[in-house]
């Protein structure tokens, strides 16, 4: 077999190459087999991250048992939860292009002949499988997994129980003991945070788009078989590469639909739209943000983990996990059941012997929390390129709601208003120069989404934002609104108390002005200058495109 690492370790021109595997300590033997490249995000700073290097450990196993030469590779990775509510929250999307360029990187320059990727947290997963996009390996996926909720009083918690006890709190409805008493419960040991939140969402598309094992999605990051999981991944890459099964085998332009397809019926995090509009765009595919309301049009929504309900991770585990859910869909035909996936076998042969074990946690598709997806893209003279909603997360009485502007430039501004009580039941709150290139970096808005559900204003206010949201964000929270302030978009022209129209159902997002108006303001509106950044952020600025082309670099 012809392998990638033999201009780095055949012939004698690369024994000074080889001399330095050598004082890495590997043997001759070990150089005769293929360098398998393990990305490990470890770290000691990310709750879901803090075990990476024993799940990395059970990786190599694998590729030992099944003559592969394991090399760990280090990925950063940033822990959102930390990040928030700060210019921290600035580095949390452009982390995902370091990432990209890291392993681009790392696997070209030591001539890397297999990637197995070990990522758990948010822009971890997409960064990873992006940078492996450009190089085309055969290629596996295991994250992490989930942590386990929280219990308390009977009840079931997570991240974004105390985020929103924050709001609460500001309000009065609980005090500082009450407070504390949940900050200790809800995050009760290592994985990604326990509800259907970014990281969670993208490792259930992972699984969905067939680059990682079934089982990789759901099983809880302190079960024993989430290290299986990892061995059994080493072994497989090994598998993979001997068939020259290869990254761009497994994402192609079905298996993405698949990843919608679930994203829809699990009620994945808005950021999904992002990742997966950048991984398509990696792979050369044509998909845009039309697609992802076709495929919501026809898919139902199953699933109401947190922050849309009370289910969390390990109990979408113990209901049959993504193979459950494949599994409902698949009744109507929603899903291609005949595409490869990393284990060798198709959709369907992966699915063929799971049930659904659970029809509280997993709907059935005849009786589906709703008849439409989990998520939806509005358009309007607002955001003439879209914006994303998590409709699934949206209460009832909101998916129709008109009210009066309140317009801040900045999520500060904002989260001041709101603990000020400046909100009031009716409001629009609109968040703008968070975009891509304004924020710059696109911050996630969950503090003031959790303010105002923990105040109880989810069920009466509405947000609207160039930014985006975390996984933990529920109400009317409308992001991703394009074209972005910074850039001249149409978000900028609104005025303090003008009257915007959100009608989720029919897909639309309007300020009611005259088009005379509208105009008029256009026509004067110049971009503030604000957000002054240096070093990588003010690169970034430079570089990043709208969040409708998935905020990826040019
Ligand atoms: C901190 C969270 C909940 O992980 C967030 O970053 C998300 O995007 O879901
Ligand atoms: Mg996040």
């Amino acid at each position: 077999m012809k392998l990638n690492s033999d201009k780095v370790l055949r012939g004698s021109e690369r024994a000074p190459n080889r001399s330095l595997f050598y004082a890495l300590g590997y043997s001759k033997e070990q150089l005769n087999r293929p360098l398998i490249g393990i990305i490990s995000a470890y770290s000691e700073i990310v709750p879901g991250h803090m075990y990476l290097d024993k799940v990395a450990d059970s990786v190599k196993a694998g590729v030992l048992m099944n003559g592969g030469t394991p090399i760990t590779i280090p990925s950063i990775g940033v822990c959102d939860g930390i990040a928030m509510g700060h210019i921290g929250m600035k580095y949390s999307l452009p982390s995902r292009e370091i990432i990209a360029d890291s392993v681009e990187t790392m696997a070209i320059a030591h001539g890397l002949d297999a990637l197995v990727l070990v990522p758990n947290c948010d822009k971890i997963v997409p960064g990873m499988i992006m940078g492996a996009l450009r190089l085309n390996l055969p290629t596996i996926l295991v994250s992490g997994g989930p942590m386990l909720s929280g219990k308390n009083k009977g009840k079931e918690l997570s991240l974004s129980s105390v985020f929103e006890a924050v709001g609460a709190n500001k309000a009065n409805l609980i005090n500082d003991e009450q407070l504390y008493e949940i900050e200790k419960s809800v995050c009760p040991t290592c994985g990604s945070c326990a509800g259907m939140y970014t990281a969670n969402s993208m490792n259930c598309l992972s699984e969905a788009i067939g680059l990682a094992l079934p089982g990789n999605g759901t099983t809880p990051a302190v079960y024993s078989e989430r290290y299986r999981l990892a061995k059994e991944s080493g072994f497989q890459i090994m598998e993979l590469l001997k068939n020259d099964i290869r990254i761009n085998d497994i994402i192609t332009e079905k298996s993405v639909k698949n990843a919608i397809a679930c994203d829809m019926a699990l009620g994945c995090s808005t950021n999904t739209v992002l990742h997966l509009l950048a991984i398509a765009s990696e792979r050369g595919l044509d998909i845009d943000l039309d697609i992802f309301n076709k495929i919501s049009e026809k898919v139902p929504n199953l699933c109401h983990l947190a922050p849309a309900g009370p289910h969390h991770m390990e109990d979408l585990y113990l209901s049959g996990g993504i193979g459950a859910v494949e599994k409902e869909i698949s009744k109507k035909g929603l899903i291609d059941l005949s595409l490869i996936t990393v284990s060798g076998k198709s959709v369907g042969e992966n699915i063929k012997n799971i049930e659904n074990k659970n029809n509280e946690v997993i709907r059935d598709i005849e009786n589906p929390y709703s008849k439409v997806g989990g998520l939806a893209i509005l358009f309007g003279n607002i955001a003439t390129k879209g914006a994303v909603v998590k409709r699934s997360a949206v209460d009832e009485s909101m998916l129709k709601h008109t009210g009066p502007a309140r317009v801040y430039n900045s999520e500060d501004d904002a989260i001041k208003a709101i603990y000020n009580s400046q909100i009031k039941p009716g409001d629009i709150v609109i968040i703008r120069y968070e975009g891509p290139k304004g924020g710059p970096g696109m911050r996630e808005m969950l503090n003031p989404t959790s303010a105002l559900a923990g105040m109880g204003l989810d069920k009466s206010v509405a947000l609207i934002t160039d930014g985006r949201f975390s996984g933990a964000s529920r109400g009317a929270s409308i992001g991703h609104v394009s074209p972005e302030a910074a850039l001249g978009g149409p978000i900028g022209i609104i005025e303090d108390g003008d009257i915007i129209e959100i009608d989720i159902p029919s897909y639309s997002i309007n300020l009611k002005i005259s088009d005379e108006e509208f105009k008029e303001r256009i026509d004067k509106f110049i971009p503030l200058e604000i957000n002054k950044v240096n070093g990588w952020l003010n690169r970034y600025r430079r570089l990043v495109t709208s969040s409708d082309k998935g905020a990826i670099l040019k």
